[in-house]
């Protein structure tokens, strides 16, 4: 029998009808694993006498005053962090594996985990990050790390609620649906059974991709909203994004300036997103997406997992789970084994936070661009849907957050962190 006494003095465990070891009574912590006295021995290096050890070796620090097991896990995990040799071997062991920015980043993390003490604002993510290892390939460039627990319960619960909010005011008007060709909207068309209807690219209003409003309504009821949605808002538009873009760069090393927007993207039951590169491939433009931050902001219960076909990685979403990769080679260079799919949601409804991270920081990134003058009939609260090639999940409502949403979000209606 294993039990877990909490702060039990050394009479009292010397009393009772357990055995602790000689070691943890010695140093007088006040936590300790003890064992029933059942008669058996436990050799020293057993796995069970191995752990009870470990245990008993835990400062005082590390137990919360009342049970509180998120606590309990992140006071052990930075405990184990600060009094072992780990950071160092995992620094320079790295440092020949990961390309760029994660090499550094890992060191970073590790050294900042190093110099907090108990900052609240790193409570329940100081978890150390896990990297997942590609089942095809042994020497890919693109490294994934996920980090548990990376945004709290109420920061996931608060940035769905002001993206739901957003979505509900901006759909009451159909939006303005836009096709990167007349071949692609041939192709919508065929797939709702409507290719009779024939289009050119005069279909389009004058200048843009996208066709007129009677047409746009036409094609949201023929296509049935098959969309995820995204919103968005900017650097410095809000407390969360200021204190966000730390977090990333405390855990991950990647700089505020190479951000671009925050994404909040929803996929109803049944939306996915096909397979592409976050980067684009053959280009030798370096502002350009290097790494991808994704944040689950709700568990799905079932499908809707990030995969990497290349790489034979797929990643469930779980609220508060952070995921991270890069598109790019150390060069700068977009690698298509970074290639990913967001699987259909068969169960449930997903969210993410997403932003990237950019190879060369530039003028307008992260800066919320003016108000599109294109088309010029569409209206202030109408969003715009756009279908970028034919395949499942190839379109996605979106439009940015307006004034009125960063005042309820000062306002503190919808976010409370
Ligand atoms: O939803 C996901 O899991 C991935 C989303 C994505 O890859 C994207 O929006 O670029
Ligand atoms: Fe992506």
């Amino acid at each position: 029998m294993l039990t877990f006494c909490n702060r039990l003095s050394k009479s009292s465990i010397l009393a009772s009808n357990f055995r602790c070891s000689s070691k943890s009574l010695a140093s007088g912590s006040g936590s300790f694993v003890c064992t029933a006295k059942t008669g058996a021995v436990h050799p020293e290096v057993s796995f069970f006498s191995r752990t009870s050890r470990q245990w008993n070796s835990f400062p005082l620090i590390c137990f919360p005053d009342n049970y509180n097991l998120q606590k309990f896990k992140c006071n052990v995990n930075r405990h184990l962090l600060l009094t072992s040799s780990f950071p160092f071997i995992f620094y320079t062991f790295f440092n020949h594996h990961i390309p760029f920015l994660f090499s550094y980043f890992l060191s970073l993390s590790l050294y900042n985990l190093l110099r907090t003490s108990d900052t609240p604002d790193l409570l329940g993510r100081g978890i150390p990050p896990i990297k997942l290892i590609s089942q095809n390939h042994n020497n890919s460039n693109i490294n994934v790390f996920i980090f548990e627990e990376f945004l709290s319960d109420n920061e996931c619960d608060n940035l769905r609620r002001v993206h739901d909010m957003h979505v509900h005011l901006m759909t009451k008007e159909d939006p303005i649906l836009c096709f990167d060709s007349v071949k692609t909207l041939q192709l919508h068309l065929k797939s709702a059974g409507k290719d009779y209807i024939e289009v050119s690219p005069l279909d389009f209003t004058t200048d843009t991709k996208c066709v007129n409003q009677t047409f746009s309504s036409l094609l949201k009821k023929w296509l049935k909203a098959n969309w995820s949605y995204s919103t968005a808002f900017y650097p410095g538009e809000n407390y969360f994004s200021k204190m966000y873009e730390q977090r990333v760069k405390q855990a991950m090393g990647l700089h505020p300036e190479n951000g671009g927007k925050f994404q909040i993207i929803s996929y109803p039951k049944g939306i996915g997103y096909k397979k592409h590169t976050d980067c684009i491939e053959n280009s030798s433009d370096k502002r350009d997406r290097m790494a991808t931050v994704i944040v689950y902001l709700d568990t799905v219960e079932k499908g809707g997992e990030t995969r990497f076909p290349e790489l034979g990685i797929s990643v469930r979403p779980r609220k508060g789970r952070a995921l991270v990769w890069n598109n790019m080679d150390r060069d700068g260079n977009c690698d298509s084994m970074s290639a990913h799919v967001a699987n259909s949601v068969s169960n449930g409804k997903k969210y993410i936070l997403q932003r990237w991270y950019y190879y060369q920081s530039f003028y307008s990134l992260g800066k919320r661009p003016p108000p599109t003058e294109k088309p010029k009939k569409r209206l202030v609260s109408q969003a715009r849907v756009s279908c970028d090639e034919y395949t499942h999940g190839s379109c996605r409502w979106d439009d940015e957050w307006n004034h009125d949403h960063l005042i309820q979000y000062h306002e503190n209606k919808f976010i409370k962190i």
